[in-house]
């Protein structure tokens, strides 16, 4: 166990590299599971705790999986079981996302229930109805959700009652390898979406539309692996943009694609802020105050809730009051509690906080609830007075390579320290972002 030690007030300048998706990766690994021959290589996977567990689950089903200097190899050839266990499922959510492949492939899947999490229940009826209406039949009980189908499945047209990403991506993959045609309408349009299908049509896949509301899957007999590059990670690159604005620097984020990013670059520069885009990535300033704005969180191309608590940080050094509309997680301000013990001035008001910007941050020691929580909480620490003292760590691992290497090197004063067992509250159990009881409502 760690904990990350700031010391605001240095101004940064520079370059960061941004590293493959941790979004896209994931979904990708699990539908190299659908490759009965060959075998898939995945470059610019993210070295971060959470691409280690789902390679740990593809492993536990019997696929070879080497992982070095940020490429995977797969070689799926042999499954071993279908069956994926609660040690594995209950680190990481993600790890749903093998039950769409293992259907497909194997005509069962048994995995345990992914739970809910610290910023919201997180169902999965919208992916339990895509695999019903593909003819699978599904079966709730302790603990597990088992999914059979006899010979393949089968297309189908499936409406999804919310733009869910992770049901669009089990969906698709579960319908490459179905029998006939499958439509998804009113499916999600992230770029993550758009790498996985990218993936699949290399494998063999038939899949046109995807970024679009209506994505149409021809399903094919077979699948084999390919090789892919991951796009790049548009939250991290966010919150590198974030972190620029809020020390009032100039930073150059290498790799950033300012399509992924448009309305984050809007809102900055609605702010103020100075974005200018070129082929290889962003360079990002500011030469004034920034102006408060209000921002609404939506599915893509909407404000991504994947960086609504950075923005929030970035809000508070703002000049006037901004309003913060989480509209896709029904729990996610919980990063307001921490950065009110920095000094900051936020009122939760359901599902909008209202940030009265321009209070001095006050140094202090916070814990990071979530994965963008403790971004958040690390960009807010730049700019407090005097020092930060931030422990849940292991949140920010799942989702940042090198956070404190990287803004080190761009001239922050951040260190990570290990921590005593004793010192630690609260306990890494507590805080747990599966602690949330399951639910498929
Ligand atoms: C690994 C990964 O890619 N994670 C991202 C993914 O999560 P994830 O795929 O879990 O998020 P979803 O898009 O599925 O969730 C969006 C909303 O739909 C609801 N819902 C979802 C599924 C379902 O069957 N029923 C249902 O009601 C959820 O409760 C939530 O309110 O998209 C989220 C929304 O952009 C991001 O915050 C996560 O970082
Ligand atoms: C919520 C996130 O991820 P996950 O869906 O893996 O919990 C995130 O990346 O911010």
């Amino acid at each position: 166990m760690s904990k990350i030690i700031v010391r605001g007030g240095q101004r940064l300048s520079g370059r960061v590299r941004i590293h493959g998706a941790k979004n896209a990766v994931l979904p990708i690994i699990a539908a190299s599971i659908l490759g009965t021959e060959g075998e898939s290589v995945i470059h610019d996977a993210p070295p971060l705790d959470d691409v280690i567990v789902i390679n740990q689950v593809l492993e536990s089903l019997g696929v070879e999986i080497e992982y070095k200097d940020e490429t995977i190899r797969v070689n799926a050839r042999n499954i071993r079981t279908c069956e994926a266990s609660y040690e594995l499922v209950r680190k990481m959510r993600a790890s749903f996302l093998v039950m769409g492949p293992l259907l497909a492939r194997m005509g069962q899947a048994r995995i345990s229930l992914p739970g809910g999490c610290a910023i919201g229940t997180r169902p999965i009826d919208q992916h339990l109805k895509g695999f019903e209406a593909m003819g699978a039949e599904i079966e709730l009980g302790q603990g597990f959700i088992e999914a059979r189908v006899s010979g393949r499945l089968k297309g189908a047209k499936v409406y999804l009652d919310v733009a869910s990403v992770g049901a669009t991506e089990n969906i698709m993959m579960a319908a490459a390898l179905a029998e006939g045609t499958t439509t998804i309408e009113n499916a999600a349009k992230e770029p993550e979406i758009v790498d996985l299908a990218n993936y699949l049509n290399a494998m063999g896949a038939k899949i046109r539309g995807a970024g679009t509301g209506l994505i149409r899957i021809d399903g094919v007999e077979k699948l084999v692996g390919a090789v892919h590059t991951v796009i790049p990670d548009r939250i991290e690159a966010g919150t590198y943009m974030i972190a620029a604005a809020i020390t009032g620097s100039d930073l150059y984020i290498d790799g950033a694609i300012g399509d992924h990013l448009r309305p984050v670059i809007s809102k900055m520069q609605e702010m103020g802020v100075h974005v200018e885009e070129d082929e290889n990535g962003l360079r990002v300033f500011t030469d004034k105050p920034l102006r408060a704005v209000d921002v609404k969180t939506l599915p893509y191309p909407g404000f991504p809730t994947d960086m609504q608590s950075q923005m929030m940080a970035l809000l508070l050094t703002a000049d006037g009051t901004s309003i913060v509309t989480e509209t896709v997680f029904e729990n996610r301000f919980m990063h307001v509690e921490q950065m009110s013990n920095m000094n900051a001035q936020i009122k939760v008001d359901g599902r909008s906080a209202v940030i009265s910007g321009g209070s001095r941050l006050q140094g202090a020691k916070v814990c990071a609830t979530d994965l963008r929580a403790g971004a958040a909480l690390i960009l807010a620490a730049l700019v407090a007075d005097g020092e930060t003292e931030i422990t849940g760590t292991h949140h920010i691992d799942r989702g940042y390579v090198d956070i404190t290497a990287k803004l080190r090197q761009l001239g922050a004063s951040i260190e990570r320290l290990p921590v005593e067992v004793a010192d630690y509250e609260p306990s890494e159990e507590s805080i747990s972002i599966f602690a949330a009881a399951p639910s498929l409502a």
